[in-house]
């Protein structure tokens, strides 16, 4: 049995998860065999409720089946996680016969935005992976029974294999922790405190629940967001599922990059409109103190790890379908091979999640929000036998069957869903204007279940 270190909570799931090592083949496929469209990876995830994904222009890496399943929670979900993960991994039977990041095994995790509530940290190591990369296909078995069976081929992209993907007909939706005036209500105390000199930037976020007429197929979703939202990494793990557009760490072959988005304006539809509003944004003292907190958090958090970084001085506007951004890229070289998540774990939560000071603003958003995150805001992604891996904040985000309260009846669950949407707040915020921003927020996850 694996061994847990002193004081960490974690749960293995599978239930007689055999101690024998996992044994991982990864082959070449010829990438004519899948089309040449985002969300073509997408498109064959079979059915069932645990499909993991991270694709983004049409490359990345999607799964099925569970070989292995942790879960966590508290202060040290990350490296409990880390620590099971690499065990598994390190004593993997690979053959691999593609060598590119993410072929041989791979782990993909969604974590709780914060230690205290509870919320339990998923990881998954799937059965089956497929991948793409640079005009390269490749597809991974793992076998969790220790037995070397044949090789992967491409009978496992089979569309015989796979039932047709359900839309989740009429949407119903109904606030989450607080109605939207409510918020507005708490966003205006986030200011009046920013004011009062308590902290310099809060993020505030707010929950709708959506209820949908069939059962949510969560390849229905994942297949819209990756072709609605090109620009963001479309993700899905253990029932969390979005399209952010924030990279939190990607750490590869010695690189760390982390991509920083805060300060935000709606786009309107209109291109000259949305230009205007782009230089306009580029430069809004508000809009660029805010992106400032958050590219300090980033860099002052990466620097242990690093031994010489590239901070731009001034960020650019990120053009997203249906917002636009402040975005600076953050890449540094990194002295010692500290992993990708280790890395993600030092990072979170930024200053673009939760504000500056980061203490002064947990504690705030824990007193005034009114909801519990889950794995909103939290790090999600995968990484591999070597450490290396790419870390998303789950930002443009729901949790399938999510709400508290009747978790308990699996039917209603299956067609519930929480979407979340937050903003960074600061003395000069505009509590309306940051309720119209977190509606802009919530379009994509809007777009997915329509
Ligand atoms: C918190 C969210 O987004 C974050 C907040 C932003 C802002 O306030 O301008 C911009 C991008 C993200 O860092 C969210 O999408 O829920």
């Amino acid at each position: 049995m694996t061994s847990l270190p002193a004081g960490s909570r974690a749960a293995r799931d599978v239930p007689g998860a055999a101690p024998a090592p996992l044994v991982v083949r990864t082959a070449e496929l010829d990438p004519e065999l899948l089309p040449d469209d985002d969300g073509a990876l997408l498109d064959l995830l079979p059915d069932g409720d645990t499909p993991v994904a991270w694709v983004r222009r049409g490359e990345g890496i999607v799964g099925w089946g569970e070989a292995l399943r942790f879960t966590t929670s508290g202060t040290d979900r990350f490296r409990t996680a880390e620590d099971l993960c690499r065990e598994t991994l390190a004593s993997a039977v690979v053959r691999d016969e593609v060598q590119l990041p993410g072929t041989g095994p791979v782990a993909f995790g969604s974590f709780a935005f914060g230690p205290g509530d509870g919320t339990r940290s998923v990881v998954v190591v799937p059965r089956v992976v497929v991948g793409r990369r640079g005009g390269r296909a490749w597809v991974t078995t793992v076998d969790p029974a220790g037995s070397i069976g044949p090789a992967p081929s491409s009978a496992l992209l089979d569309p015989a294999a796979r039932t047709a993907v359900v839309a989740p007909g009429e949407v119903r939706y109904a606030p989450g922790g607080r109605d939207p005036r409510a918020w507005v209500d708490v966003v205006g105390q986030g200011v009046a405190r920013i004011r009062a000199g308590e902290l310099d930037k809060v993020v505030l976020a707010r929950d709708v629940v959506a209820t949908t007429q069939r059962p949510v197929d969560p390849r229905h979703l994942l297949g819209r967001l990756a072709r609605g939202y090109r620009g963001a990494w479309t993700f899905s793990v253990g029932g969390m599922v979005g399209a952010t557009p924030e990279l939190l760490a990607r750490a590869e072959k010695g690189l760390v990059t982390s991509r920083v988005l805060a300060g935000t304006v709606r786009r309107t539809g209109d291109d000259d409109a949305d230009l205007a509003r782009a230089a306009h944004l580029a430069h809004s003292s508000k809009d660029l103190e805010e992106h400032e907190y958050a590219v300090r958090s980033v860099a002052r958090a990466l620097e242990p790890y690093c031994s010489s970084m590239n901070v731009p001085e001034s960020p650019f506007v990120l053009d997203l379908p249906n917002v636009l951004h402040l975005a600076t890229d953050v890449t540094g070289v990194l002295h010692e091979r500290a992993s990708s998540l280790t890395i993600a774990a030092a990072l979170h939560p930024t200053a673009a999640v939760c504000g500056t000071p980061t203490d002064a603003a947990a504690a705030l958003i824990a007193e005034i929000e009114g909801m519990e995150r889950g794995r909103y805001a939290g790090p999600v992604g995968w990484f591999g036998a070597d450490g290396d891996g790419e870390w998303g904040i789950a930002l443009r985000s729901a949790e399938l069957g999510g709400a508290a309260g009747d978790a308990d009846d699996e039917t209603a669950a299956a067609h519930r869903v929480r979407l979340f949407a937050g903003c960074g707040v600061v003395a000069a915020s505009d509590p309306e204007a940051e309720l119209r921003e977190s509606d802009a927020k919530l379009e994509p996850m809007r777009y997915a279940l329509a």
